[in-house]
């Protein structure tokens, strides 16, 4: 039996903010007759050796598969700004994806991104181009946010044309602002819209 067409929604998340980002996003996508979201995170690295992980996370959704990420019709992925880029975890599950670079497995697909920073100015937009970069040498599309979500404009929070985003502090628990949360969930909504249209 065929499986239905999914966005893959993919993170690393250490503290939460990314993880919870991640639901809104899928709820976006869920909102899109005929598609759903497929949540799956990636494991931690080592900072010393190659270290195994458990088939299942101790917590949160199951870690991707290369074949998820084949068999996605479109693709959101969210990764917390470190030092203005994306989290090694996630970089070092992207650096597996050869075979589906030399296959042209995403060629054509639409990809979207999302990360959170802890302070205003400290990388978001920077952390977005370096996921956006790999997924362009896979011959995906980027696909941003456009001014018509107002929240762009009267966010106070995070938000940005190159993808939706978040301002952790040390006290917010994860917590986002209303806008952020419409912002998540029009990206998710918008990237199935266009698999659809991709599809058809
Ligand atoms: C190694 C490391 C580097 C970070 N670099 C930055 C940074 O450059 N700018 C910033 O504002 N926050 C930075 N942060 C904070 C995280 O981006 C922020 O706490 C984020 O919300 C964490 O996401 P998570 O809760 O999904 O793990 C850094 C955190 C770590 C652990």
């Amino acid at each position: 039996m065929n499986e239905a067409p999914y966005v893959l929604v993919l993170f690393y998340s250490r503290h939460g903010s990314i993880s919870e980002m991640a639901k809104h996003i899928a709820r976006g996508v869920n909102k899109i007759t005929g598609f759903e979201a497929k949540i799956r995170q990636v494991p931690d690295v080592s900072a010393t050796t190659i270290e195994t992980t458990p088939a299942l996370p101790d917590e949160g959704a199951p870690y991707c598969t290369l074949d998820e990420l084949a068999n996605c019709s479109g693709l959101a992925i969210g990764s917390p700004s470190y030092f203005g880029s994306m989290a090694a975890p996630l970089k070092h599950f992207i650096d597996q994806t050869t075979t589906l670079w030399l296959t042209g497995q995403l060629i054509d697909k639409p990809a979207c991104g999302f990360t959170s920073a802890s302070t205003m100015h400290g990388g978001q937009e920077q952390c977005l181009h370096s996921m956006m970069t790999p997924l362009i040498h896979h011959g995906m599309i980027w696909a941003g946010l456009p001014y018509r979500n107002k929240e762009l404009i009267n966010t106070t929070t995070g938000g940005t044309p190159y993808g939706a985003s978040h301002l952790a502090s040390s006290t917010s628990e994860n917590i986002l602002s209303e806008d952020e949360k419409a912002l998540c969930e029009a990206q998710g909504k918008r990237i199935a819209e266009i698999s659809k249209k991709l599809q058809t």
